[in-house]
């Protein structure tokens, strides 16, 4: 800091009890004796008052009548001095050709000249340059007695009024001579070599504005799939791993009575892997099987287990494919195993829940799981689609469930979410029956909105796995998307604008849903990931 006015403001101020800026600092810049001040000040080496003037200042023209005189003492100049007149055509020569135009009708209208034919003549022998003296007092002392003069003068834009800002500056509380650097940190140096005994410590300023700090920031799915988590746990469910990005097509598809020829199955629909394409038939896991639902681990109920026999197992699944078993006459078509055993990435959770109620038929009980996890179809990707997206799903195995149960578990589990109002669309899927799509009133929507799909899984699928004839197991599945996008996304936008506008809502609804590429993938901004709110799923 060359220019740094601190130590020249303590030596002036040590010389005087006070000084005024304008006097000490003529030629110094108001803003940076401020800022100089304000370093002192805020140390209380010094105190300042602000003191602002009226003041008047030339301009450059007014500068120049100044020091030279006004366009028409020029004027009168040039004509006393031709002695015998001067052609009216050769004052712009010599005055210049503003002087010239301005000059001489001022100096006509003073009475200072007079024509005669194509000559200008002076009446008198010395004038007294007005302007030139009202400038010059002005220059000398700031201000002039005479109103109409600088009205005058303003008009003819040879003065401007401005601020002058000066600073009356006194001595601190804690004023010295010298500006000592203060410790904005006590070091463990500082401790060790005992100058802490003599150090100035800056003292905390409790008005400065914080820096953002830096954290981490929960993705908004990750804060809606939290939500969910919680309701699945205050409902009694147990959370199924998903670690198993990769199935074979027996656990995506033929466990769960998936014909081999459904359009489902299409490479248009699923992804198949390629090295390797295929994987072994299923078969006892080691003890610490990751889909093993912690409940089923326990020591007490290993006693009670019985060995799964997958042999039989997958001999069920081909029978009831090909001809039929327990009730149903299957499809009626050749099963392949190679089939069944090529390798998928997992298009729905539902091969999760299958491999998770196989192992309930070690001990069969009632149950409740849940998992929330992504899930891959081969779609063609845009504004409202996704190759790769989220699950809820949720089952429940109890003896003697019935549809009505399952409906009323829905309106209890989507009632947690805030959704009151829910209708039911009889459906197809191909392991469940009877099926059913759920649809939910949104209130902010002002409409019906699809948010799930359920139903009860057939016995071609559960008995096959070993399941009592009479234990039934609901099932339903959502995307995480969907509510996150109307729950979290815009359901904000909504309580922001109050909307109670359909149409509106319908156009906002769009416009949510057009960025999903936004919610997931690699368009997703980080900014609006930390910047979003926390998000409860409940209405108020
Ligand atoms: N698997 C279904 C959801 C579902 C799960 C369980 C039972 C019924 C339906 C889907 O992907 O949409």
């Amino acid at each position: 800091m060359a220019s740094d006015l601190t130590n020249p403001i303590l030596d002036a101020l040590s010389a005087s009890e006070t000084i005024l800026s304008n006097e000490a600092f003529p030629s110094t810049p108001s803003s940076t004796v401020k800022s100089a001040l304000d370093r002192l000040g805020s140390r209380q080496m010094l105190e300042y008052e602000t003191r602002e003037k009226e003041v008047i200042t030339l301009t450059a023209e007014g500068q120049e009548i100044a020091a030279n005189g006004s366009h028409e003492a020029k004027v009168f100049a040039a004509v006393v001095a031709a002695m015998d007149g001067l052609k009216i055509k050769e004052l712009p020569e010599i005055v210049g050709k503003d002087n010239a135009k301005v000059g001489q009708g001022n100096a006509f209208k003073r009475g200072w000249i007079k024509k005669d034919n194509d000559l200008l003549r002076a009446t008198q022998d010395s004038i007294v340059d007005e302007t030139r003296e009202l400038l010059l007092t002005l220059q000398r002392t700031g201000a002039l007695d005479d109103g109409k003069a600088i009205t005058d003068l303003k008009r003819r834009k040879l003065i401007t009024p401005s601020k002058e800002i000066t600073y009356k500056i006194s001595k601190g509380p804690k004023f010295a001579r010298e500006f000592v650097k203060e410790e904005t940190d006590l070091t463990a140096e500082m401790l060790t070599n005992g100058s802490w005994k003599t150090a100035q410590l800056k003292p905390y300023n409790f008005n400065a504005k914080g820096a953002p700090t830096p954290a981490g920031a929960l993705h908004p799915l990750n804060k809606v799939r939290q939500e969910f988590r919680n309701i699945f746990f205050e409902m009694g469910f147990e959370e199924m791993p998903t670690n198993r990005f990769v199935e074979t097509g027996f656990w995506n598809f033929d466990a769960l009575f998936v014909p081999q020829q459904h359009p489902a199955r299409d490479l248009q629909d699923t992804f198949y892997i390629s090295d390797p394409p295929t994987a072994d038939p299923p078969r006892e896991d080691p003890l610490n099987d990751p889909h093993r639902p912690a409940s089923t681990q326990t020591g007490s109920q290993t006693t009670k287990e019985q060995p799964l026999d997958y042999q039989k197992y997958w001999d069920n699944v081909r029978e009831t494919h090909e001809n039929g078993k327990f009730g149903s006459i299957g499809y009626r078509y050749p099963w392949s195993a190679d089939e069944s055993l090529r390798l998928v990435l997992r298009t729905h959770t539902t091969s999760v829940s299958t491999y998770v109620l196989h192992k309930l038929a070690a001990n069969p009980r009632p149950a409740r799981f849940f998992s929330i996890d992504r899930v891959f179809r081969n779609e063609a990707v845009d504004a409202t689609h996704l190759a790769e997206f989220h699950q809820v799903e949720g089952v429940i195995a109890d003896f003697g469930l019935t549809l009505g149960g399952l409906i009323g578990f829905m309106e209890v589990f989507f009632a947690k979410m805030g959704i009151h109002q829910l209708r039911f669309k009889p459906a197809y899927n191909p392991y469940t029956e009877p099926s059913m799509e759920i649809f939910g009133y949104h209130d902010g929507l002002g409409k019906w909105v699809e948010i799930g799909n359920s139903g009860m899984f057939r016995p071609e699928m559960l008995e096959s796995m070993g399941l009592p004839k009479d234990m039934r197991v609901y099932g339903f599945g959502l995307s995480l998307e969907r509510p996150t996008m109307i729950k979290y996304i815009l359901f904000h936008v909504l309580e922001f604008f109050q909307i109670a506008n359909v149409f509106l809502s319908l156009f906002l609804f769009r416009y949510a849903v057009s960025n999903i590429r936004e919610l997931l993938g690699h368009k997703v901004d980080l900014h609006f990931i930390e910047t979003n709110p926390a998000v409860r799923l409940e209405k108020d």
